[in-house]
């Protein structure tokens, strides 16, 4: 049952949810939530607004008390210790705020202070980070001159000066252009694989997130509707194991149809469509209990028809989005519980 759903990290946990939930009123933004994810994770929280993904990071911060179930951080309960775990996870917020009148370098100098840090250290850190994170240019601009893909990546320096095990970014895409998008989760994986984070980041830009995060985990009115790594929910979206192989060719004719339905496996054949101008070429559409794409294909030669094309058809992120999110949870999975 998707209330019961637990997601489990392959590595050694470092953040586990068990049971969570919060209401607001009567309003339940997260909903049993239980989820593990592993030392050195890029896991992406995915899901449409006010599906409760800034609820659970706030939870996992320990900056709003779970209504029931638990959370652990690093070992740690965010609920009894706070201020450990502010100390281990950095956090990034989806606004997050700088001293606008003040330079980079001196934002970061002041938050390493904040954490402790002494002076000298805290500037050869700022330096190093702000050239880590493609700053070093901008070291002593203003930050309110900054555009907002390099707050956002002023933002990942000032989660990294207090050399926290964890970060949390809330959204950190929101707002950049597609260029700034793509340096700063290249940034992001490149911590991870480089440094050993763990990264925790919230989304609902699919195709963003897919490219950097080991898995993901659908949030849908504060459900964990499903997780895992991209080919796992791809696999989760045939109940039954069906395959589906996409034909197209040309002089198609009735013989070639009676043979496509007549193949073993073959369990529906949609079509075939001829093209709206022309009815030289035309597709149909198997379905099949079996992969069948080597099969088909040689049906289509045998019948005299030219094959133009074939094509095992691979689920991917907008037929997740279709399936997970747009039907929100009319769309529950029988199978996603794996
Ligand atoms: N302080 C609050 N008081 C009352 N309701 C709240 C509060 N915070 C969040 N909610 C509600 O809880 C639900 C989950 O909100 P949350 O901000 O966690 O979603 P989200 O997935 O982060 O969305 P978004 O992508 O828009 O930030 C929403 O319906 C929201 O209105």
């Amino acid at each position: 049952m998707k209330s019961e759903m637990k997601a489990v990290a392959a590595g050694e946990p470092i953040i586990e949810l068990t049971g969570l939930t919060k209401k607001y009123g009567e309003q339940t933004a997260v909903n049993n939530l239980s989820l593990s994810i592993g030392k050195g994770e890029v896991f992406g929280l995915l899901g449409p607004n006010g599906a409760g993904k800034t609820t659970t990071i706030l939870m996992m911060l320990g900056l709003t008390e779970p209504t029931g179930g638990s959370v652990k951080v690093c070992g740690l309960d965010p609920v009894r210790e706070p201020l450990e775990v502010k100390r281990r996870v950095g956090y990034m917020p989806d606004d997050i705020g700088f001293y606008e009148d003040r330079t980079a370098l001196d934002n970061l100098v002041f938050t390493a202070r904040l954490n402790g840090i002494p002076a000298g250290e805290a500037q050869d850190e700022a330096h190093r980070l702000l050239e880590r994170v493609g700053l070093a240019d901008a070291l002593t601009k203003k930050v309110g001159a900054f555009s907002r893909g390099m707050r956002q990546r002023l933002g990942i320096a000032d989660v990294l000066i207090k050399r926290p095990e964890v970060i949390i970014l809330d959204e950190p895409t929101l707002g950049i252009d597609p260029e700034g998008v793509r340096e700063l989760l290249k940034l992001i994986e490149e911590l991870s694989r480089k440094e050993g984070l763990t990264v925790l980041l919230s989304s609902h830009h699919l195709h963003q997130v897919q490219q950097i995060c080991d898995r993901v985990g659908l949030f849908v009115k504060g459900r964990l509707i499903a997780s895992g790594d991209i080919e796992t929910l791809a696999a989760q979206l045939d109940d039954e194991g069906l395959i589906t192989v996409e034909l197209e060719a040309s002089n198609w004719n009735e013989k070639l149809t009676d043979s496509l339905a007549g193949l073993d496996g073959v369990v529906e054949v949609r079509g075939p469509v001829f093209g709206k101008t022309s009815r030289a070429s035309a597709t149909a559409v198997l379905t099949c209990s079996r992969d069948l794409t080597a099969e088909a294909a040689r049906a289509v030669i045998d019948s005299g028809a030219q094959l133009h094309a074939v094509n095992r058809k691979q689920y991917g992120l907008d037929d997740i989005y279709h399936r997970y999110f747009e039907g929100g949870d009319t769309n529950e999975r029988k199978n996603v519980n794996r």
